[in-house]
């Protein structure tokens, strides 16, 4: 049996507010009730104000439930706060838990005399996370003087440091480059495949989710709406297929085609790009009515826009 890292039983918060006289209830989180097992990798996403950091902070211990239960790596965060830290890392994209003055390496010495880390163990654990993360440049330069793609890198190698059981990142890839994503990603496959770690992030990046994700669970009003694979929810969703056509020769814009929508052309209308619904029509029904308007040479299917899928669950919002 999978050993449960992440368990909660209608796991709910309500936040009381009051404006003047007027005194309001917002329940972020509503019976929220989920497993997560040892070594999985779970994206957790949802519209802006859907619940997510509220749950994250729930699971973390430092936000008080108001119904239902939570256990994190076995303990109740908030009795066990202390040592569920030792089991846990937490990096929040916004939130630094470096020291802003101090050189990378003397962060990392101090977080690793916080959780008590042996000299040898620090020193292995250290290097290897240089290597890994490739700090190896700028080990020894003040956090404020790092660009935002090795700020990153530092904040996960701070998170990582003790090797925890859990990693709960938020937001882990916002504003950065492409080949900072690419490495901070390939970075946590490689720690997750040799350490066995579970991993839960919250991202509008769709490609975190693709590369890093075997489950993805969608929070909608506090609301778990979905538990399930990533091409699961791209048919929930009904995510759209776009049909590429490449005409024998220029032709007006496609417009009319049933259940489609026209995306664009190129090169005078030899290219155009078509969308559908799956549920609605079919790459052959929608081809057999280009072709009877124009000589098509070639065709491509684009699989389901994962990006679009995201955008309508993050347009979602409240
Ligand atoms: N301390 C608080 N007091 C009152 N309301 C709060 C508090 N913290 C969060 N909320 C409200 O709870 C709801 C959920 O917020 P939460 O931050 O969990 O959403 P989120 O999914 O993390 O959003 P985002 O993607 O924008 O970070 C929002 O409506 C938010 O305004």
């Amino acid at each position: 049996m999978t050993e449960v890292i992440i368990e909660t039983d209608s796991l709910t918060r309500v936040f009381k507010r009051r404006r003047g006289l007027v005194r309001t209830e917002l329940t972020a989180v509503d019976q929220l009730t989920l497993r997560i097992g040892a070594g999985e990798s779970v994206g957790y996403i949802g519209a802006n104000g859907a619940g997510k950091s509220t749950t994250i902070k729930m699971l973390v211990g430092i936000l008080v439930p108001t119904g239902g239960s939570v256990r994190t790596c076995g303990r109740d965060p908030l009795r066990e706060r202390r040592h569920l830290a030792r089991q846990i890392g937490v990096v929040f994209g916004q939130r630094s838990q470096l020291w802003w003055d101090l050189p990378v390496r003397e962060s990392f010495a101090i977080l690793a005399s916080i959780h008590a880390l042996p000299a040898q163990v620090r020193r292995a654990r250290t290097e290897e996370l240089t290597e890994q993360l490739e700090m190896g440049d700028f080990l020894d330069t003040a956090v404020r003087q790092l660009s935002l793609g090795q700020r990153m890198r530092a904040e996960v190698a701070a998170a990582l440091l003790h090797s925890p059981e859990l990693v709960i990142l938020d937001e882990p890839t916002i504003g950065l480059d492409v080949l900072s994503k690419q490495r901070l990603r390939e970075f946590l496959i490689r720690e997750r495949a040799e350490h066995g770690t579970t991993l839960l992030l919250t991202t509008h990046d769709m490609g975190d989710i693709e590369r890093l994700c075997d489950r993805v669970l969608v929070v909608d009003h506090g609301r778990l709406a979905y538990d399930g694979t990533l091409p699961g929810l791209s048919q929930r969703v009904g995510a759209r297929r776009v049909l590429v056509v490449d005409l024998a020769a220029p032709a007006p814009d496609l417009l009319d085609i049933d259940a489609t929508t026209h995306l664009g052309s190129e090169a005078g209308g030899i290219r155009q790009r078509l969308a559908f619904d799956p549920e609605v029509a079919t790459a052959a029904t929608v081809l057999a009515a280009v072709a009877a308007r124009a000589e098509v040479r070639d065709l491509s299917i684009e699989e389901p826009d994962i990006e679009d899928v995201v955008r309508r669950i993050y347009a979602g919002s409240r």
